[in-house]
Parts: structure tokens; sequence; C-alpha cells
């Protein structure tokens, strides 16, 4: 039982040196203008710390003289914001208070809704910043939520997952993740290891018994159900990262074949120039479409073939670079006319990847050889761009590709994250070898070293077990503000 509590103890360190690391930086008071800048019609420059209510009452004037020091937490005033060296009125205001530690960041925080613009709102935080607030990192607002304990760590990741949300899907998994769901999912799996973990020291405090089969047969049965877990999550986690950052699609063909019809298609807009003559598309196109909640960011690039042609020359080395990039390709060829050098020598660049083959214009007398086709790829979809054929079934095998006949509910705890995954990944690993450990015949509590690993691997996600390099890094990936 003794080593049990050991390992208890060398977890507790853990936790207390991250919050201690965070909390010298959390003593002074920050801020940042929090919505876009130069959109809209209110801008807001948000505070947070100790000193925002006090900072405020250097700023802020109201025509009935309230006295700001004394307003009530979640309460909105109106007023003026004043450059106290100067005198000079800066902009009419709304200011808001929220008392720690019912708060985003557990501190106190001050809200100032300005007038939107660039001028104002800037000016704002400049008075705001002059007057004892320092500039907020990027993220640090959400830091602080998670260094003081609002939220945990995949939490966080939440909070920017929600703003890039391209898809309503993409949207209501960052909302359950923000909720907490995948930190349960975690805790639940390092609860149940922490179990194995105790049942194998209180069998190692007995070694006068012979170690029971029974105890290892049910050690391995519950580790293997957890591995089994963690392998479902891992799974579905490719599905979780295309939802999250969106699918890049490329269109690819020799010229004239449809490319950017099919782009505008699918856009249904006419985005791309479509002309008869081969080589109309020079430049990459990069758009978003939504297609049953995927977020698919589509390109449309130039039809592949040797050329003299400076311009197109680019545009060709470009499109064959996006071929490298990206998820999916759609290389789409034309029906009505035999397959073709240009062909084969993009057939041989794609042959081994991702690949939909549209064949279009079906509209018109067929010519193609299906079987040269089939012989390297397995989705063959016939269309006619023209005749609006046949661009529901693209958009099927897309939906098909992406779930792999799988059901996801929006339910499901789903990993989108490519930290997460990696993190479980390396998390099975070392679970496994204990596993291995346990069945080798050595003593027992040499697995419970593994064990342990894992689940502080597993405590990375939630951020209970985490690095300050790896904090630091996800938040600077957070944008101002947030
Ligand atoms: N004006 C404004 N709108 C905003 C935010 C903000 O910071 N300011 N948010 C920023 O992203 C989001 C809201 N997120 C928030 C999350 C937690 C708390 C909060 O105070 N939580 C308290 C509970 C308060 C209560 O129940 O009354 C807590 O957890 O203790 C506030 C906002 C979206 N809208
Ligand atoms: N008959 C027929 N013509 C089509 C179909 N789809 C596209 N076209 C025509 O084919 C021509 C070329 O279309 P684009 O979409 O510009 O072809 P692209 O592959 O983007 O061509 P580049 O940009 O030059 O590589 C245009 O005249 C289109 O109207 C189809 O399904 N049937
Ligand atoms: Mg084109």
């Amino acid at each position: 039982m003794t080593k049990f509590i050991l390992i208890l103890s060398i977890l507790a360190i853990i936790k207390i040196e991250t919050l201690e690391e965070g909390e010298n930086m959390l003593n002074d008071t920050i801020a940042a203008i929090s919505t876009a800048i130069g959109e809209g019609g209110i801008g807001i420059v948000r505070m947070s710390g100790d000193d925002s209510l006090n900072i405020l009452s250097k700023i802020f004037k109201s025509p009935k003289d309230k006295d700001i020091k004394k307003i009530k937490s979640y309460t909105m005033h109106y007023g003026f914001i004043i450059d106290p060296e100067t005198n000079e009125t800066i902009d009419e205001v709304i200011v808001s208070y929220m008392k720690a530690p019912n708060t985003y960041t557990r501190e106190d925080i001050v809200e100032i809704n300005c007038h939107g613009g660039v001028v104002a709102v800037r000016r704002v935080l400049a008075t705001v910043l002059n007057n004892g607030a320092r500039l907020a990192e990027p993220g640090e607002f959400t830091k602080r939520a998670f260094l003081n304990g609002r939220i945990d760590l995949s939490q966080a990741e939440a909070v920017i997952d929600l703003i890039r949300a391209k898809t309503d899907d993409s949207m209501s998994i960052a909302v359950n993740q923000l909720k907490g769901k995948l930190s349960e999912k975690i805790e639940s799996l390092m609860d149940r290891l922490l179990g194995a973990l105790a049942h194998i020291e209180a069998t190692v405090d007995f070694p006068e018994d012979d170690v029971d089969e029974l105890v290892i047969n049910k050690l391995n049965n519950n580790l293997k159900s957890l591995v089994e877990e963690i392998d479902y999550l891992i799974k579905n986690a490719e599905t979780g990262k295309i939802l999250r950052e969106g699918l890049r699609t490329t269109i690819v063909g020799k010229p004239n074949v449809g490319k950017s019809s099919l782009l505008n298609a699918l856009l249904q807009e006419k985005r791309a120039i479509v002309t008869d003559i081969p080589g109309t598309t020079r430049d990459v196109i990069e758009e978003y479409i939504n297609i049953e909640g995927i977020p698919i960011i589509l390109v449309d690039t130039a039809g592949i073939r040797k050329t003299v042609d400076v311009v197109e020359k680019i545009g060709v080395e470009k499109s064959k670079e996006y071929l490298e990039n990206a998820d999916l390709i759609i290389f789409m060829v034309d029906a009505s006319r035999p397959l073709e050098g240009e062909d084969f020598e993009i057939i041989d660049l794609i042959k081994h990847k991702n690949v939909i083959v549209v064949a279009n214009k079906v509209d018109l007398p067929q010519k193609i050889d299906f079987n040269l086709l089939k012989e390297n790829f397995s989705i063959i979809v016939k269309a006619s761009v023209k005749a609006e054929h046949g661009i529901d079934a693209i958009k099927e095998k897309i939906v098909d590709l992406v779930y792999q006949g799988k059901v996801t509910t929006k339910n499901d705890v789903l990993v989108t994250n490519i930290r997460h995954k990696d993190t479980l990944i390396k998390a099975k690993e070392i679970i496994q070898k204990g596993i291995e450990t346990l069945n080798s015949g050595l003593p027992l509590d040499l697995a419970s070293i593994e064990l342990k690993d894992g689940y502080l691997k597993l405590g990375e996600i939630t951020g209970d077990t985490v690095a300050e390099d790896i904090i630091d890094r996800i938040f600077c990936d957070f944008c101002i503000g947030k």
C-alpha cells in the first residue's frame, strides 16, 4: 500500500508544480481587444486581474457621478472613457464588471464596450494600458481560466476550436469538449488505471501468498478493455481531425475536363472561370464548402500538362504541390475521350493516394476505357457537371470516406485534436507494455511502473500532468483577446 501512496504523492507534486509556475505571472492585470478590429458596430476592450476595477475608476466618468468602485458584479454602466492626463474624452461607452471568482478567468473582469471601428477601440485600449494594465498575450485570458482551475486543458483547447469551427457539426463537437465531455472520458480511463494500480499494490503487499491466477486475469481483462477504449478514440480521431480542420480536397485532371465547372457546381456559384479553352485556370483557387457538416477546403487547380507558357507552367507546378498536401484528390477525366498521356502522367502521381475518380461529360458519347481506371482506383463516379448529374453522388462518396461507414453521433466523444490523438497513441503503447510485463512472470510491481507512466501520459490531455512548454505552445496558437 505504501507504494500506492507514493504514486499518489508523485502525482500531487506534479500538479502543484504546474500551478505554482503559473502563479508568478498571474498577479498583473491584462487587457486586450476581444472583438474583431474594425468590423461591426461595437468593440470590446477586456481586462482581467485584481487591478481591473481600479484602472477603470481612473479612466471612466459616469454622467451621474457614480462611484465605479462600488458597482455590483454583473452590472453594466453608461459613461465616458477619459484620458486622465489630458482630460480628453476618448469614447462614449458601456462598461461591465464581473467580480472574481465567478468569471471567465476566475479573476476580476472589466469589459469596455466602445464604438466599433479601428480608432476608438485602439485608443481605449491604449488608455487602459497607460493606466496600469499590461497587453495580454494571445490566449492569455483562457490560459488564466485554465491555470486558475475553471477549465482543464482540453476544455481550453476547445475554446479555440469553437472560434474556428466551420460547420455546425464541428461547432457542436467543440461545445461538447468545452463542457468537459472529453475530459470526463479521459478521467474515467485514468481512474480505471489507478484502480488497476491499487490492485497490483494490494497484491504485492502480501508476498507470502502466491500471486493468484485470478488476480492476473482480472487485471488483464480490465487493462485490455481500457486499451480497446483508447483504440476506439484513436480510430475515430481521423474523422474528428477532419471535422475540426477540414478535409483538404484537390480537384486535378488534364486541361478542359471540367474541374472548374465542378468547383462551381459544388459551391453553387460561378467562382472560377470556365471556358472551352484548355489552360483556362492558371492559379490555384481555394474555397470552403460544407458537405453534410464536413468542412471541405476545396481546391481547383490548373490542368496538368506539358506547356511552354510560362504562367501556365507555374500553375501546373503548383497543382502538383497541392497534390502532395491533399487529404483527398478528386481526379477528373473526360469520359467522351480516350485516356491519354496526360491522364496517365497524373495517374502515376496519385495512384497510391485517397482518390475519387470523376468521369465527367457522360452527356456526350463515351469513349473512355473504364477498365483502365478500375485497375488503379476503386471509387469511380460518372458525372455530367454540365447536366448537373452526379454531383450528389460525388458528395456521398466524400461523406462515406470521412466517416468510413462508422456512425458517429453528435454525443459521441470525438477526439479532434492531433495533440490528443498522439498522446492517446503513446498512452496505449505504454499500457500495452504494462500488460506484457504483467504476463511475463516478472514481479507484478514492475508492471505498475509502466501503468503509472500511462496514467501520467493520459493526464497530459486534461493538463493534469503536463509540462509548461506544452501549455505555452497551446496558448500561443490562440488569437489575441481570447
Ligand atoms: N461579453 C462577453 N461575452 C462572452 C464572453 C466574455 O468573456 N465576455 N465569453 C468569453 O469567452 C464567452 C462566455 N464565456 C464565459 C464563461 C464563463 C463565465 C463565468 O463567469 N463563469 C462563472 C459562472 C457565472 C455564473 O454562473 O453566474 C463560473 O464558472 O464560475 C463567463 C463567460 C462568450 N461571451
Ligand atoms: N459536354 C460537357 N461539357 C462540359 C461538362 N463539364 C464541363 N464542360 C465544358 O468543358 C469546358 C471546360 O470546362 P472547365 O470547367 O473550364 O475545365 P477545367 O478542367 O477547369 O479546364 P482548365 O482550367 O483549362 O484546366 C467548358 O466549355 C465546360 O462548359 C460536361 O459535363 N459535359
Ligand atoms: Mg479550370
